[in-house]
């Protein structure tokens, strides 16, 4: 009997150094080392209020430690979704295998019109609220008594001793739905049967039609919580934001340009949630969540990924990626042995 061929997953070189959140301050950071770290960051850190030494040497420390948690980072979560299998009781295990009567009637209209020999984008347009400049769409994607049941679920996990990974370094609650068991059952159906077809028409440009891979996860915002999220643009070609609940009051998305347009000429929208309904946008648009003033919001957010577009260009370092293998899921890179070539590069140069 011969082997099965063991999937490699990798992320970009760029994870280990770019793109350190910094909330103290609100900036993004790179660091590759103290030198290069205190050359680029000094007088910019100092203007946004990081005036004394020890204030430096904090977010130093806090840097390196990001570097560090990021390099353990996969590791651990095999680790937690192993203890999670093993210890876990669900509330409601049903939710964890995808069913149709889990979605709203108008998604599966849309999804169908896709699929039907009349599709195109004219016409889906039809089944979607849009924001046509903005290329922002929105619809009911879950019905409200999954929403509950889900969020039902999710305090269940959180109130368990269990273990829990938390989505990036923006958001400080929320879980990683992968730890938890809803990746084969769940989010790949989901992502091939429904979303991918109203992707394809959607982001063709952003490969909408061969999506083959995605992070999701859950983010939650409490009024002593996280009640905000910054300015940011997402590790995905395509993003599905879905509102999940609970009750609460502002909270709003709001979405400025793509990251190229520069900061002074992008212009601001802000798109309201409703439960059960789904933001569609290109992970690249630059975009951040206001405040919440009271209650608790929970959204579903799945970051799709096209290895075929991010292969040729890292969406978060726009360089061409230079790929570190991973344990666990990686950030949707393949490595092409017959095609076009990535460049792969050891971690441990980085250090
Ligand atoms: O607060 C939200 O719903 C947005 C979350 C988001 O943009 C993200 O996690 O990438
Ligand atoms: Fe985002």
């Amino acid at each position: 009997m011969s082997a099965l061929p063991s999937v490699r997953h990798y992320c970009c070189a760029c994870f280990y150094t770019d793109n350190i959140f910094i909330s103290e301050y609100q900036v993004h950071v790179r660091f590759t080392d103290t030198r290069q770290f205190t050359q680029d960051y000094n007088r910019a850190l100092h203007d946004k209020g990081c005036r004394t030494s020890e204030q430096f040497a904090y977010v130093l420390e806090k840097v390196q430690k990001e570097v560090q948690r990021r390099m353990k980072l996969g590791e651990e979560s095999v680790q937690r979704r192993t203890e999670i299998s093993l210890r876990y009781k669900p509330l409601y295990p049903a939710l964890y295998v995808l069913q149709e009567s889990f979605l709203a009637e108008e998604f599966l209209r849309a999804v169908r019109f896709c699929e039907s020999p009349h599709t195109g984008l004219d016409g889906l347009l039809k089944h979607l609220h849009s924001i046509p400049e903005k290329r922002i769409y929105q619809l009911p994607v879950f019905v409200p008594e999954f929403c509950r049941d889900l969020v039902e679920e999710l305090e269940n996990f959180e109130r368990s001793d269990l273990p829990k990974g938390r989505p990036n370094t923006m958001n400080n609650h929320g879980v990683l739905l992968n730890e938890l068991g809803f990746d084969d059952t769940f989010i790949n159906p989901l992502r091939d049967k429904y979303l991918q077809p109203l992707a394809s028409l959607l982001y063709p440009d952003w490969g909408g039609y061969c999506l083959d891979s995605h992070k999701a996860f859950i983010v939650k915002y409490a009024v002593h919580e996280d009640v905000d999220l910054s300015c940011h643009y997402d590790n995905a070609e395509v993003t599905l934001n879905i509102c999940l609940g609970k009750e609460f009051t502002e909270g709003n998305l709001y979405f400025s340009d793509m990251k190229e347009v520069p900061l002074n000429e992008r212009q601001y929208t802000d798109v309201e949630h409703t439960i059960g309904h789904g933001i569609l946008h290109r992970g690249q648009h630059v975009h951040g969540a206001l405040p919440i003033e009271s209650g608790e919001r929970w959204n579903l957010v799945i970051w799709m990924r096209a290895s075929q577009v991010r292969n040729k260009q890292c969406p978060m370092c726009n360089n061409k990626p230079q790929l570190v293998e991973t344990v666990g899921e990686g950030d949707g890179f393949t490595y092409d042995q017959a095609g076009d070539k990535v460049d792969t590069v050891n971690v441990c140069v980085l250090n």
